[in-house]
């Protein structure tokens, strides 16, 4: 068996290649960004072929870069990107539309027909789903309704629908294999998220041919093997999972209530909630984590929309920094906030709170307000947004968060790591390898293969760098979250 695993990353803005040892240690890392097309405004897309042009390039660039071999390859993971769609033609592999990424909201209007239709209790039920041009079936139907003679091709089994990980698969086998995992099918909102099978009722309701879906397998499994033509020896391609999800087993919350959020442009968070979906009285998603060994374990996602973007806009926007880093020190200059909340409402609220109406507003400022206080603000608005979404999945769960694992690029900023703890009451733990995503799928590649044995031994692999313990006092941060939830309330339905 190859002494490596390499795991495939498709992201929204970018295509990365990551090679892991079996110590988890990263070996070569290589990535490629590719184009954003913005046709309309909502529109989001990406060109399908340059998704395979970059991942295919910087797959073997990751390899060359340290004279690595096919053989020395046990297996492969595909992570990536969730809910963007793609549709291709089963014959000539070349897709009918550009992909229309999960940012696009051509079909809010559709939803919103469906809504009022009296659908989305049903969608809920089936998909854990709150009904929403986000995910992919709506997106779907658009392309059968859009694209000269689409439906009538799907209809004779011509097409293929797939997300990113069903497109990366069908081209790194040739086009023999037209396969999903779990994971992935569980965003599409077509998927029944209890029977674990595509869902008649829905396909029906969106008017989706049940013949271009793709076979669902579980996120550790061997889905598929690479052809020969891509490189020179086959590699099983052995774990495949949405990033979001991948992150969460990369970061080993594989114990119920365990929890992760990752800090990038947006927040996402994600909860591991066992072996029975856990329903939502919050407007939380519920999702499937994964199913390893014929076990399927289900999540609770929730979303905040505006995180490290915000401190994007102080340094793009306003100018108010140079550098990212720059805001920590600001906010460390200050002993408190001295009375000044920012709302980053700045593309609508998220979860919990799902207003599209809201925008972002400074609160509390005085003649003595100045560009530190506006910093601290910021970030202490990510801890705030993140405390929302973190104490609705406790109420919706039962569970009681003890440790919250972090990764992504706003964890560098110490202070907002220290806040987000005092906030929250519990201990934040930053891992040593904070490529959370590309090692969980490397690691469910891993155990499928026997590459690792168990879960056991992966989760000896996870270090942390750093824990952030609480330290501030009760009525202090009581004190914080009453302004800020009056900052809030301020901010909402202001466009309305
Ligand atoms: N030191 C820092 N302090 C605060 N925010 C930061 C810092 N470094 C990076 N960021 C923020 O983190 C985000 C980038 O993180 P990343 O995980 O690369 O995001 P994504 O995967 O969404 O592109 C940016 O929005 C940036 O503003
Ligand atoms: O590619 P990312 O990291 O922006 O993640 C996108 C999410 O999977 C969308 O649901």
């Amino acid at each position: 068996m190859g002494a490596y695993i390499l795991a495939l990353d498709q992201g929204t803005t970018s295509s990365r290649a990551i090679v892991f040892d079996k110590e988890g240690h990263i070996v070569s890392v290589a990535q490629k960004d590719f184009k954003q097309f913005f046709p309309r405004a909502g529109w989001v897309e990406h060109d399908p072929q340059e998704i395979w042009a970059t991942q295919s390039a910087v797959m073997i660039e990751a390899l060359t870069q340290e004279g690595l071999k096919a053989a020395d390859i046990a297996a492969i993971g595909i992570t990536n990107q969730r809910e963007t769609t793609i549709v291709w033609d089963r014959e000539t592999g070349k897709p009918l539309h550009r992909a229309i990424v999960w940012q696009d909201r051509r079909t809010a209007p559709y939803c919103d027909q469906l809504k009022e239709a009296g659908h989305a209790e049903l969608i809920r039920e089936k998909t854990g789903l709150i009904l929403d041009a986000y995910f992919s079936a709506t997106k779907v139907r658009w392309i059968l309704e859009e694209v000269p003679g689409a439906r009538e091709a799907a209809e004779a089994g011509k097409l293929a629908f797939g997300t990113v990980d069903s497109w990366l698969i069908w081209k790194l086998t040739g086009g023999r294999r037209h396969v999903t995992d779990v994971t992935n099918a569980s965003r599409t909102m077509l998927f029944n998220i209890h029977t674990l099978k595509w869902d008649e009722e829905l396909l029906a309701l969106f008017d989706i041919p049940a013949a271009m879906l793709p076979e669902v397998a579980e996120s550790s499994a061997v889905v598929a093997e690479t052809s020969g033509d891509i490189l020179s020896t086959k590699i099983p391609i052995a774990g495949v999972a949405g990033d979001q999800q991948a992150a969460l087993f990369g970061q080993l919350c594989t114990g119920k209530g365990m929890a992760k959020t990752t800090y990038g442009t947006g927040c996402f968070l994600v909860m591991q909630t066992g072996e029975q979906p856990v329903r939502s009285a919050n407007k939380l998603l519920t999702t499937i984590a994964w199913q390893v060994g014929g076990k399927v374990h289900y999540a609770l996602e929730g979303s905040v929309f505006i995180g490290g973007a915000a401190v994007q806009w102080l340094r793009d926007g306003i100018q108010l920094v140079e550098h990212a880093s720059e805001t920590e020190d600001l906010a460390n200059s200050l002993t408190d906030n001295e009375g000044v909340y920012f709302v980053p409402a700045l593309s609508g609220l998220g979860a919990p709170h799902w207003d599209q109406d809201a925008r972002g507003a400074f609160f509390g400022l005085t003649r003595g307000t100045t560009q530190a206080h506006m910093a601290r603000a910021t970030l202490e608005a990510i801890a705030y947004q993140v405390h929302d979404v973190l104490k609705a999945m406790e109420q919706d769960s039962g569970a009681e968060t003890k440790e919250l694992r972090v990764d992504g690029g706003a964890t560098a900023n110490n202070f907002l790591m220290q806040f987000q703890a005092d906030i929250l009451g519990c201990t934040l733990r930053r891992p040593k390898i904070t490529e959370t995503t590309a090692i969980g799928v490397a690691f469910l590649a891993g155990l499928a293969v026997g590459f690792w044995k168990d879960e056991e031994e992966i989760r000896a692999l996870w270090e942390s760098d750093r824990d952030f313990q609480p330290k501030a006092d009760g009525d202090q941060v009581a004190k914080n979250l009453r302004f800020w939830h009056k900052a809030v309330d301020r901010a909402k339905n202001w466009t309305n």
